[in-house]
């Protein structure tokens, strides 16, 4: 049941939300800090119905208009996803909007277009099928990605072992549940959302939140004690605090990337998780010199390229309309520079992971194919190979790490492990 001072929150959060100016959970976060008034209780409301709303959102858009605006795309989700009870919308919908609630409840999904029933936009859906994706594949993508992504965390080696943090988690005074993830060595999955950010395992670093496709990415670039390893598109370091443990905090590890803010972010997560191995650097672009004076020298690079994100859509649904057919364009040119830039870190026989949390081809094989043509002392190596070698057993189609959320329980991801001969 939703009560006015709620519904009045969330019509407030997605007039904001829904320009697509700025991340739904950046918009959601500002309102909160706003709206004092606000208990713990209507957060969690509000959250979940503005985070519903916007998974379903290319469903509401067919059923109520492309234009229908915040309230009714509201009463659509409410009645026709959510099957509220009409009685229970009377407080906040007039007769007429009722009328519509009651039409809509009865909906025959079946005749909508493939890309409404998978909820997601048509660009997305037409790019799906161009990689060879069948309307069945589609639709199970599709509803695996309307679904909330679970909380896993990562352990930090240097600090904890996993089956001590697994046993403390479930402590029963602690009314947490957590349990192995199936395929990360480091991996712990929680049953539901708790906070966590101020359990003690997080704050002495001996755990991190990380998805547990990430924590395999990390995984790929094989890194080992006392080695030279670069992360190129270092971000806020989820992977870097995880290479770094790989290392055993010898070695360098060299966290690169153009945006200060958030190598800023880097920071405290370093100083939690123990290690000393690890320089950021901020570049001016991918051409730095900084680059140009570490050639040759990397055992292993990690390309984690900024891309769509449309493998997260569990976590971020607003890119399905915060990213478009141009968008995804102009990342591809940005992926293949990075990519063969970065390339140049790499010494002979040193390993090079071009890594992204897309499901499209043209920002994952296209990018991958296109650098193996230009430079020809790189080759493919097997990801299944070098899985096995870290004694993870997952079971994959070719040479190339696919993950998706209906397959793996983990957000859409892809690697590709290249070597320089
Ligand atoms: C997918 S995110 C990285 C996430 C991070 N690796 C993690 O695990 O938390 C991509 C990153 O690439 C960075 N980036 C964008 N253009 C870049 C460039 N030309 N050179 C290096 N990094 C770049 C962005 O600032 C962003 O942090």
């Amino acid at each position: 049941m939703i009560n006015t001072i709620q519904y009045q929150a969330i019509l407030d959060a997605l007039e904001q939300i829904l320009p697509f100016t700025a991340p739904a959970d950046v918009c959601l976060s500002r309102l909160f800090r706003e709206q004092k008034r606000l208990g713990a209780r209507d957060r969690a409301v509000v959250a979940e119905t503005v985070f519903g709303l916007l998974r379903h959102l290319p469903r509401l858009e067919w059923l109520a208009g492309p234009y229908a605006g915040a309230r009714l795309w509201l009463l659509a989700y409410l009645s026709a996803i959510e099957k509220r009870n009409l009685k229970e919308l009377a407080g906040i919908f007039n007769e007429e909007q009722l009328a519509l609630a009651r039409q809509w409840k009865a909906t025959d999904w079946s005749v909508a277009p493939l890309h409404v029933r998978a909820g997601l936009p048509d660009w997305v859906v037409q790019a799906l099928q161009g990689q060879g994706r069948d309307e069945e594949s589609i639709l199970r993508l599709g509803n695996a990605m309307l679904a909330s992504a679970p909380l896993d965390l990562r352990v930090n080696l240097l600090k904890a072992r996993r089956d001590a943090v697994l046993g403390a988690l479930n402590d029963p005074g602690a009314e947490l549940k957590a349990e192995p993830t199936p395929y990360s060595p480091w991996g712990v999955r929680m049953a539901g959302k708790p906070a966590l950010n101020r359990h003690p395992l997080f704050l002495d670093g001996s755990i991190e939140v990380q998805d547990e496709g990430s924590q395999l990415l990390a995984l790929l670039t094989g890194a080992r004690r006392g080695q030279m390893v670069a992360d190129f598109c270092a971000g806020a370091g989820g992977k870097t605090l995880a290479i770094g443990a790989m290392m055993q905090n010898t070695g360098r590890l060299y966290a690169f990337d153009i945006s200060e803010k958030r190598l800023a972010n880097l920071k405290p997560r370093l100083a939690r998780s123990g290690l000393s191995n690890v320089q950021p650097q901020l570049l001016a672009s991918e051409h730095d010199q900084k680059v140009k004076r570490l050639a040759g020298k990397m055992d292993a690079v990690l390309v984690d390229a900024p891309c769509s994100g449309l493998g997260t859509l569990r976590r971020n649904p607003d890119l399905k309309y915060r990213q478009s057919a141009q968008s995804v364009a102009e990342l591809n040119a940005k992926q293949a520079s990075i990519l063969a830039s970065a390339a140049r870190l790499v010494k002979s026989g040193g390993r090079l992971v071009y890594a992204t949390c897309s499901i499209l081809q043209s920002e994952n094989q296209a990018i991958v194919e296109a650098l193996l043509a230009t430079q020809p002392e790189f080759t493919l190596l097997d990801v299944r190979t070098l899985l096995a070698e870290e004694r993870v057993a997952l079971d994959l189609d070719g040479p190339l790490l696919q993950l998706t959320p209906e397959q793996h329980g983990t957000d859409g991801f892809f690697a590709a492990v290249l070597q320089r001969n």
